[in-house]
């Protein structure tokens, strides 16, 4: 059967930032596997290797078509939505480019510093932004899950999160961490600034009440592991979410550009997505 997507200029062109990446690759090859969408671009980083080349040839596959660019300015025109899993510096540049070109812009990116975020937040009166620390479905219910369960439980009950990742991951704690740790100190009733306790080492002194600690581990291949620990007296309730495949983050990116497609101007999550 011919595949006419490419053709079909119906259903909304998705650009792909970070084409070279873990991410990048997986999101690529989910958009053209998709009949509810059409791969229109791939930006990468000046000076990669992979400018200049066709977006799958240069992944070591079929041409998709798509000639990957540094130009994101270009890749964006008459595109629907761009999906994002980059470094803070490319998706805080990408911010203003896509709220200008009218493209709504999937963020997954983590990493990002509270200026950042608030260089993304002061193009979303005019531009459509969707972001999150984690796509998949699994984690934005544990982020539910996690409030409740800390709105329940009083301080004797001490919270620790702890995530698990690749030898390459270069943030620490992971987005994802972060976001149920915001949950958990929501439940709690205070910013989570006020509660965040990371990377103890040496005499730290005893365990602050209603502290919320952050603990990371690096190594091989493993695509993402978080656990809440609600830590309590003769007893201890573990909330936990293992990724066995990126393609899980990957889906949930497609879901946000479809469903940012239309939206008002606004700084949207998963939860919006999602409906949860
Ligand atoms: N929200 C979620 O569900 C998930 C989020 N992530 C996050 O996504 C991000 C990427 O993860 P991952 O794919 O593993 O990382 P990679 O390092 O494999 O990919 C990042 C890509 O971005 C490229 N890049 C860097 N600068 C630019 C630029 N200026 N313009 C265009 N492209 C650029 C890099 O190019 P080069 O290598 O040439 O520098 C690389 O190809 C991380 O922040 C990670 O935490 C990951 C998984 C799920
Ligand atoms: O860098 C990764 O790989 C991942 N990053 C995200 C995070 O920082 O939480 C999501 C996922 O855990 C994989």
């Amino acid at each position: 059967m011919t595949d006419t997507r490419a053709d079909d200029s119906t259903t909304p062109g998705i650009v792909i930032m970070g084409a070279s990446g873990r991410m990048g690759r997986m999101l690529t090859a989910a958009v053209v596997a998709s009949p509810a969408m059409r791969l229109v671009g791939a930006v990468e980083r000046p000076g990669s290797d992979w400018i200049g080349q066709d977006a799958g040839e240069a992944a070591g596959g079929a041409a998709l078509g798509v000639v990957v660019t540094e130009d994101a300015d270009a890749a964006l025109a008459g595109a629907q939505a761009v999906i994002d899993f980059t470094t803070p510096a490319a998706t805080v540049a990408l911010a203003p480019i896509a709220a200008q070109a009218g493209v709504v812009h999937v963020i997954g990116t983590t990493g990002l510093t509270p200026d950042d975020i608030a260089a993304i937040d002061a193009v979303t009166d005019r531009g459509v932004v969707v972001r999150a620390g984690n796509m998949s479905l699994g984690v934005n219910l544990l982020m539910q899950l996690t409030r409740k369960v800390a709105q329940a439980l009083d301080e004797s009950f001490d919270i620790e999160i702890v995530e698990t990742h690749h030898r390459h991951k270069v943030d620490a704690p992971s987005g994802t961490a972060l976001m149920l740790g915001e949950a958990a100190a929501e439940g709690r009733g205070h910013p989570l600034d006020d509660l965040y306790v990371a990377a103890r080492d040496g005499i730290t002194g005893a365990r602050e009440t209603g502290s919320i600690g952050f603990s990371a581990i690096r190594g091989g291949d493993v695509i993402g592991d978080h656990e809440v620990i609600f830590a309590g007296e003769g007893e201890r309730i573990i909330l936990s979410h293992k990724a066995s495949d990126r393609t899980l983050f990957a889906r949930g990116a497609l879901k946000a550009a479809l469903w940012g497609v239309g939206k008002a101007p606004g700084h949207y999550d998963m939860l919006d997505v999602l409906g949860l």
